[in-house]
């Protein structure tokens, strides 16, 4: 059996590990790597998968799954020490190009970059694959059929990587922030904050499924809700006026920038 090794298990890594148990991988197959002993015993004690020292994991590991925030990537490949030739580098982390692994990790090293979203801890992330330079047809597959455990995933080139963790994997963000926004504007009109986020969350499980199934642009699901002289239209072009539409082009565009200079610092 393939065993991977996660590195660094916080938000991410630990929803990656429990999505592959979920997907019938065998705990003896998977293992991560903590720097804090307490969150080791906890994933140890939640999943029943062992912990390591990143070395240890990176000689035991065929797949090397790197999760940690790109600011600790310069420890962690320090701490990996000697990589066994041929294992399989999937790093999911922020801005980091494959490029950066290949110069720090044995010469011929395959390595895929990925962004995931956290809507990976149900089963619902959006993740792009991307190969690097020495990352065959078959990489990419096994690593598509990781990902495939905890949501969908696509390939992408790797210069589109930035703009992807822009929009997909920082998306959930903007999500929840509209959501926030959308309950704190239920409060000014009087609702129970209870009742108000109910209202919204269920509106918005009901507008993504119609996005995802209907087929139908955003722009016709939209108009349909938009009745001459109604209700929607008043809220529309306040919207507008506000400049929501250009707000949310220009804060991709700064999560753009922000993962070229994350790539850029290490
Ligand atoms: N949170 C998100 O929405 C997304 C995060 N990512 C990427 O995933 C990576 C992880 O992000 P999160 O899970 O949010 O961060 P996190 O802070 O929750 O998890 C990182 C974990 O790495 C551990 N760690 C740090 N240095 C270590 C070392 N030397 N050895 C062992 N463990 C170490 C930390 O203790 C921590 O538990 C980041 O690179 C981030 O850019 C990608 C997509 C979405
Ligand atoms: O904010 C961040 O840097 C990470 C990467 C994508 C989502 N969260």
């Amino acid at each position: 059996m393939t065993t991977i090794a996660v590195l660094g298990a916080g938000k991410i890594g630990e929803a990656l590990l429990a999505g592959l148990l979920r997907s019938g991988r065998a705990p003896a197959d998977l293992l991560f790597s903590e720097r804090h002993p307490e969150r080791s015993a906890e994933l140890t004690a939640r999943h029943g998968v062992r912990a390591a020292s990143p070395a240890e994991a990176a000689r035991e590991a065929d797949v090397l799954v790197v999760a940690v925030k790109p600011q600790d990537i310069d420890t962690v490949l320090t701490e990996i020490g000697d990589l066994r030739v041929g294992t399989l580098v999937v790093s999911l982390c922020a801005g980091l190009p494959t490029s950066l692994y290949e110069s720090r990790l044995p010469a011929g090293t395959p390595v895929v970059r990925v962004m995931p979203n956290t809507p990976m801890v149900v089963g619902e992330a959006m993740s792009a694959v991307s190969g690097g330079t020495h990352a065959t047809e078959e990489h990419l597959a096994l690593v598509t059929e990781l990902l495939g455990a905890v949501g969908r995933v696509v390939r992408v080139p790797e210069n589109q990587q930035d703009a992807v963790t822009a929009l997909s994997g920082s998306g959930p963000a903007y999500f929840f922030f509209l959501v926030e926004a959308m309950i704190d504007a239920g409060i000014l009109l009087g609702l129970p904050r209870a009742v108000a986020s109910e209202l919204i969350v269920q509106s918005a499980v009901g507008a993504a499924t119609m996005l995802r199934d209907s087929g139908e642009h955003p722009v016709t699901l939209r108009e349909a809700v938009t009745s001459p002289a109604g209700t929607t239209i008043s809220a529309i072009r306040e919207l507008e006026v506000h400049g929501v539409r250009a707000a949310l082009i220009a804060a991709i565009e700064a999560a753009r920038d922000r993962s070229v200079e994350l790539g850029r610092a290490t």
